[in-house]
């Protein structure tokens, strides 16, 4: 039985739209409400909470997940990555307000201490450290936005998709940092008898999802 951890919320459709592609049975995890973990032909599926899905590799529970690439960098769990699903897509990026950009443009005096409100804590901790900046991370689990508007922050690194969010809360994007999209990874040194299923799973969302856009 080969076990696969997949993401609730956002990921979720996406996770079993790239298993759907590759061939597996996904009927029953279609129609799941609130069961977590659902058994389907020689699959067991798991639906973890995002962050929590690469624990579960790592961990040996699951041979094979579906996670967002934000997710694998900020868990840095050393785990394989297979396939990149190019389902959704979005991008991790530092966003604050306009008055900040010169700053990040270099155009004004040099970016030495920052305050980052972040899901996001190691990402943010590694991107700014790459650029010699000093940072105070306020690691906030949602509604990231707000964090400016109330002086907890000067910006923000988070996701953006469509920047509908970033301009509703008037905020800008000062740098890039990272292109996300669901990945289809397992551990490193896991049990022969299922690599085979695994392979062929990989080689399945390979050559379906190459061309495939969801932004
Ligand atoms: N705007 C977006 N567009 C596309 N993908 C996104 C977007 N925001 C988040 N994601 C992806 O979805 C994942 C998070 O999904 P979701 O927002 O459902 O989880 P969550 O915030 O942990 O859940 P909850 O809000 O219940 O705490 C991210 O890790 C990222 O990979
Ligand atoms: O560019 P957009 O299309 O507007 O998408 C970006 C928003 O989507 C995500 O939030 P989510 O909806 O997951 O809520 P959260 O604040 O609880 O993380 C992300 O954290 C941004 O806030």
């Amino acid at each position: 039985m080969i076990k696969i951890a997949i993401p609730t919320g956002r990921g979720q459709r996406d996770a079993i739209k790239a298993l759907k592609f590759a061939g597996v049975p996904t009927e029953k995890l279609e129609r799941a409400s609130r069961e977590l973990s659902v058994e389907e032909g020689n699959f067991m599926f798991f639906l973890a909470k995002p962050m929590d899905v690469p624990l579960y590799v790592y961990y040996g529970t699951t041979d094979l997940a579906l996670a967002g690439s934000d997710v694998l960098m900020e868990a840095s769990a050393n785990l394989l990555e297979l396939a990149d699903t190019n389902l959704g897509r979005c991008r991790l990026v530092v966003a604050g307000p306009r008055s900040l950009k010169p700053r990040f443009d270099g155009h004004e005096k040099e970016l030495m201490w920052l305050r980052v409100a972040t899901k996001y804590p190691n990402i943010a901790d590694r991107h700014f450290a790459s650029k010699g900046v000093r940072v105070e991370i306020v690691k906030l689990h949602g509604a990231v936005e707000l964090a400016p508007r109330l002086n907890i922050a000067d910006c923000i690194l988070d996701i953006t998709q469509t920047g509908t969010t970033l301009e509703a809360n008037e905020l800008t994007v000062l740098e890039e940092v990272s292109p996300v999209s669901l990945k289809l990874v397992s551990r490193r040194h896991g049990s022969a008898s299922y690599w085979k299923e695994c392979l062929r799973i990989t080689e399945g969302i390979k050559s379906n999802c190459r061309g495939t856009q969801d932004v």
